[in-house]
């Protein structure tokens, strides 16, 4: 038996022995006693998750170890915090937040960009046991006024703006424009003035975020209970509602501390960097919370993987900060590709320090697999997991032991989960049949418990399909060696550029056009940012409008109502949308048009002839 086969097996079997050795990796106040109980893990243990990141590593001789690398292009600052400063400053926050009465088990929303505040803000959050829900940058004001009403935020930090290539983005008057629209009234909002664009500040709400942590005492950690929430991050589902992912404490951090040797092979004192954003569940892992929990250097990129000034962006920050680990989305280095095919601006650095290239956020399609590997000379390993389930659900685990890589495939699943491809009656699929790609229950630790003030829709979302399993929403195969192929959503959840976008929520948007009789938006494959979304409207009768004209009106109300990420620029106007007899709109046959599957048209169709407009359209 392999070792990884060993590792896999003996987590599966038995998993209350494999991840009670586990937790050994992390400090607690309390040890947990029992290590499973009920769908929770670690139930009697506490601990505190800040202290585990920051001041242990102070105590055991890190202090002076950088802990965060700030590298931003877009401002020239690169700033470097070692683990005695990180605790100096995430004290001092703490402080601050204690100050506005911020206790144990209160929200935070935190909208920033990547800035060393936004970490801070979230480990300061953390040592408090209070509960942060970061939300993305690049989401439009209305967004962050749906999730201020569903965390109800004592406090929101945010800051005066973000700075994109191209332009200054004031994140104030988004910030201002969602607490209009929000029901929900944080008592304190703390922005960071950024000189690039100061803000004005509200009166009796608003306060300076320099001069409140000036004036603040440095705060203790808080002893949690490992099942305590450590922060909610919002992810888009089927409908326009974002769903409220839950992080416990215990199981996140035994997990994450985990994955860093076993999956990712990183050491303690190594650099390890993650090229996303703290807005997404990338960020939180693997730019936050894993590589300080495990001792690493942490680098927070400011920038972008061209323009930045140029397509040498991640190879210089890999050269000048000794990065060992790399992990990115492939559009990302799809974006370098279509820039520097010839991987000219990769020569100019000296990347022989990088030991592994780690890729996900959506599909690793092969042209991009095989352009990076040739490129880099480093293993490119492909790895697929969810915000769901906070760290890698199939990986190749070099940390154990390096399998073979097969491009198109994320390799094998990670120990702890037991990857299961299911038929649509619940049998599980042979070898290299594609079905659903669920994970029988347990979850490991880590994943999410449920969803936030909402137990119902985490049951109906997740664990109502196929009983005893997590349903991932994906599809896929598992072929004849046991690599999994995951081929891509089998719902309405589409992912563009590594962001994951609910065509529910687009959809919500465009029938809001007053000429808009009808609508239905599917991802459509794209070069470079992997999916597109792509509108198709029926106008209402009379509604005499230059379609050029109304696809203009429907990508401006998409940006402003969702935010720029949603890349909504294509609509089609057609006369009529394929449905059944009963008028259920037939998205799923769409989908398969779209990719270029073989479809066959349902039975119940009202008219076959409007999926050959759909073709002709696309
Ligand atoms: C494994 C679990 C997961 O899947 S978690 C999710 C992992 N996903 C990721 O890490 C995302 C990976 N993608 C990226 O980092 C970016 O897309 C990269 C590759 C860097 C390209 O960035 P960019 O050129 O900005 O394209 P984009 O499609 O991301 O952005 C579209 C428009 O949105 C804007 N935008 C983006 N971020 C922000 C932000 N923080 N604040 C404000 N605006 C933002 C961009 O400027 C762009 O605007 P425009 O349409 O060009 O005007």
């Amino acid at each position: 038996m392999s070792a990884y086969d060993a590792v896999y097996q003996r987590s599966i079997v038995e998993p209350e022995a494999f991840w009670g050795e586990a937790a050994q990796g992390v400090e607690w106040d309390v040890a947990p006693a029992t290590v499973f109980d009920d769908g929770r893990w670690f139930v009697d243990g506490r601990l505190n998750t800040c202290h585990n990141a920051v001041d242990r590593h102070v105590a055991t001789g890190r202090g002076e170890q950088t802990a965060l690398i700030y590298d931003s292009p877009v401002t020239g600052v690169v700033r470097r915090y070692s683990y005695a400063e990180l605790l100096e400053s995430v004290a001092r926050t703490a402080g601050m937040l204690c100050d506005l009465g911020v206790v144990a088990g209160d929200t935070v929303v935190i909208y920033m960009p990547m800035v060393p505040e936004a970490v801070i803000g979230m480990l300061a959050c953390a040592r408090l046991g209070a509960v942060h829900s970061v939300v993305f940058g690049g989401f439009a004001a209305n967004e962050l006024a749906v999730r201020i009403d569903h965390a109800r935020p004592k406090v929101v930090l945010s800051a005066s703006c973000g700075i994109e290539p191209t332009r200054i983005v004031p994140y104030k008057p988004l910030l201002d424009a969602a607490l209009e629209q929000a029901g929900h009234r944080p008592a304190r909002c703390v922005i960071l003035q950024r000189p690039e664009a100061p803000a004005d500040l509200v009166e009796g709400r608003d306060l300076d975020w320099a001069e409140a942590v000036r004036d603040a005492a440095p705060a203790g950690c808080v002893s949690v209970a490992a099942t305590d929430p450590l922060y909610i991050l919002y992810t888009s589902g089927t409908t326009g509602v974002p769903k409220g992912v839950v992080r416990d404490n215990g199981g996140h951090a035994v997990a994450l501390h985990w994955s860093m040797s076993h999956v990712y092979g990183a050491a303690p004192g190594e650099v390890y960097w993650a090229a996303s954003d703290v807005g997404w569940v990338v960020g939180h892992s693997y730019i936050v919370y894993a590589p300080l929990l495990a001792g690493c250097t942490t680098v927070l990129y400011e920038g972008k993987p061209v323009g930045t000034p140029d397509p040498g962006a991640f190879w210089r920050v890999v050269a000048t900060h000794g990065v060992r680990t790399l992990f990115t989305a492939p559009t990302a280095l799809r974006a370098i590709k279509k820039d520097d095919p010839s991987g000219n601006f990769a020569q100019k650095w000296d990347l022989s320090g990088l030991r592994y290239l780690f890729m996900a956020g959506e599909r690793l399609d092969p042209d991009t697999y095989h352009w990076a590997s040739d490129l880099l000379g480093i293993p490119v390993i492909d790895h697929w997991w969810q915000t769901e389930t906070g760290w890698p659900i199939a990986a190749n685990c070099v940390g154990i032991e390096p399998l073979p890589i097969k491009p198109g495939s994320p390799t094998r699943p990670v120990p702890g989960w037991d990857v299961r491809v299911l038929d649509p009656a619940g049998e599980e699929c042979p070898p290299g049949v594609e079905g659903a790609v669920a994970i029988r229950l347990p979850l490991p630790p880590g994943a999410l418990p449920t969803l936030y003030r909402d137990d119902a829709r985490f049951a109906e979302s997740y664990l109502s399909r196929y009983p005893g399993h997590y349903l991932t929403g994906d599809g896929g195969f598992l072929d004849d060696d046991g690599y999994l192929f995951v081929m891509g959503r089998i719902d309405d959840v589409i992912n563009v550029a590594g962001h994951r976008l609910s065509t529910g929520a687009m959809e919500e948007v465009i029938a809001a056009h007053p000429d808009v009789a009808e609508c239905a938006v599917i991802g459509v494959d794209d070069e470079l940012k992997g999916q597109l979304p792509l509108g198709f409207v029926v106008l209402k009768a009379g509604a005499d409008r230059d379609p050029a004209d109304v696809e203009r009106e429907l990508s401006a109300m998409v940006r402003d109502r969702i935010g720029p990420v949603a890349a909504f620029r294509r609509a089609v106007v057609v006369g009529r949308l394929p449905k059944t007899r009963s008028g259920k709109i037939l998205r799923a046959t769409m989908r398969d048009i779209a990719a270029g599957r073989d479809y066959r048209a349902p039975s119940t169709i009202e008219d076959p002839a409007a999926l050959t407009e759909i073709a002709d359209a696309l």
